[in-house]
């Protein structure tokens, strides 16, 4: 049976239209699996082709293997629409960066997800707005003298931030509806756009739990804060951007990777040598780390940002007069709620701006050490890389470095919009690169090793008809054993 499936997989009804006529007796039991790769390398020794990547997809028994197409039916509009969603996703992260840096991030008091959509149109609109935004914590606390004009301004950046948001939503989902009613795309693509629906749906959520913790005097009074939006929600929502924007793009370069395999099956063949080499784990395992590291730097640098924290310190690579601040100042007694003192360590790691900020430096410079390391390790194999990847690791090398750069700058110039803003944009492209890198050691997928291989022994057949009769005959032989 195992072999039976495998072999209508690789050498399809399609590919070999006598398949069929031939007298071959399927074994009833199901082959172990060190049978069948047996019976492919017999098979590879007697024919001389390569079914060596067939052999490591042995699917199982009870396993429903979708077709070849479709496996491979996700077009590359498909994969290009979702690349330039995720280039909505990074812009509107920067977008929401300048709303944080220009304070514009509570000048909308209420969450109306459609009606919302138009802004005041008149001046009696804008003063129910403004009157509005007069009894939030922010006026009273620390924008009483703003005037009219300079509120519609803060009311601008936050109004196209969620028009922004709203936007992406119709973007992403409505052509999502269509390509899979349409059948466009693969149940594997399916799941993943069910997925990124699912966070795109919360991510509306999360902005608007972000905005209430800063409207909220109550939440306000529990923080002991001024009126900002929590530095927690702030990095949720920066956090769930992120992950929207790799499961974008992640995915549109699956796609056009896996249609490009397709188109060039030989080629596919040869790098697909590379990736299921052994010595290629290390790095393939480095560059995930590497993911989740930059991903981490970034998620500390919401909570830097969120506490205000690049305001204090504003000096490299010390901070002050030492290079760390004293125990009492790192754990602060202020912090602590509880009388019993028990969370005086967490609270200062997660509320303290200085601890905070510490940990952000260590991160980032752990980070950075680390690419450095990748960076050296990726030389040392240049053999054995793919050539992309090989490309890819000297930009992640240089995006790190830029991006350490223009971290350490905003602090020294005491968080300037621009600078804040590029360090921002500059973590998305860390994470970008790092992500790419990724995708390009990842081993392709047990069901487009098969399809290439199948694809390949077509072109093989069609080439030359003797090899694609040899092929047949002694499958039927081995199947029969
Ligand atoms: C791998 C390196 C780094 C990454 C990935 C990274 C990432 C980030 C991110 C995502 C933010 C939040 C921006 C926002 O939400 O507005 C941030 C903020 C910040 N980072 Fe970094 N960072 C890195 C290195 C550094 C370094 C070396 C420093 C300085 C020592 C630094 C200082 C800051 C400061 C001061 C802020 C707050 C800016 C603000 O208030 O908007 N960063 N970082």
């Amino acid at each position: 049976m195992l072999l039976q499936r495998g072999l209508q997989r690789n050498i399809s009804h399609r590919t070999f239209p006598n398949l069929s006529k031939l007298p071959v007796t399927f074994s009833k039991e199901p082959l172990k699996a060190n049978k069948l790769l047996k019976c492919q390398f017999q098979l590879s020794k007697q024919v001389g082709y390569n079914f060596r990547s067939f052999s490591t997809s042995v699917p199982r028994d009870n396993a429903v293997v979708p077709s070849p197409a479709e496996t491979t039916r996700t077009s590359n509009t498909v994969a290009y629409w979702l690349i330039g969603t995720s280039g909505l996703v990074f812009g509107i992260v920067v977008l929401g960066g300048l709303t944080r840096l220009t304070e514009s991030g509570l000048s909308i008091t209420e969450w109306k997800p459609v009606t919302g959509t138009l802004p005041p149109m008149n001046q009696k609109e804008w003063e129910e707005e403004f009157s509005k935004y007069k009894e939030s914590p922010e006026f009273k606390q620390l924008n009483s003298h703003i005037n009219l004009d300079e509120f519609k301004f803060i009311f601008f950046m936050e109004w196209v931030h969620r028009l922004w948001g709203r936007a992406i939503g119709v973007v992403f989902i409505a052509p999502a509806i269509y390509f899979a009613v349409r059948k466009r795309t693969s149940s594997h693509v399916n799941k993943r756009l069910l997925y990124l629906t699912s966070i795109l749906g919360l991510q509306g959520f999360i902005g608007w739990w972000m905005v209430k913790s800063g409207l909220d005097q109550e939440q306000l009074d529990e923080r002991r804060s001024k009126p900002t939006v929590s530095q927690y929600r702030l990095t949720t929502h920066l956090g769930a951007a992120f992950f929207l924007y790799m499961g974008m793009l992640y995915t549109g370069l699956d796609i056009l990777k896996e249609n490009k395999w397709v188109k060039n099956p030989d080629s596919a063949l040869k790098l697909f040598k590379r990736l299921n080499s052994s010595s290629l784990n290390s790095m393939r395992k480095f560059s995930i780390i590497m993911l989740a590291a930059s991903f981490i730097t970034a998620m500390s640098g919401g909570m830097v940002a969120g506490l205000d924290a690049g305001w204090i310190y504003n000096t490299f690579p010390k901070m002050g007069e030492t290079w760390i601040p004293s125990n009492r100042e790192l754990f602060d007694d202020n912090f602590a709620r509880r009388e019993d003192k028990s969370d005086l360590w967490w609270r200062n790691l997660l509320e303290n701006p200085t601890t905070v900020q510490l940990i952000h430096r260590i991160f980032a410079i752990s980070t950075f050490t680390g690419v450095v390391a990748l960076h050296m390790v990726a030389i040392k194999k240049k053999q054995i890389m793919p050539r992309n990847a090989q490309m890819n690791v000297h930009t992640l090398m240089g995006v790190v470095t830029l991006q350490l750069c223009l971290g350490i700058c905003t602090l020294w110039y005491y968080v300037p919009v621009h600078l804040a803003s590029t360090h921002q944009a500059g973590a998305l492209a860390l994470v970008t690169s790092a992500l790419i890198l990724v995708n390009q050691l990842r081993k392709p997928r047990a069901n487009i090793k098969n399809i290439i291989n199948n694809v390949s022994i077509k072109q093989a057949g069609v080439n030359n008809p003797s090899i694609s009769k040899k092929i047949l005959t002694e499958t039927a032989k081995l199947a029969s054993k």
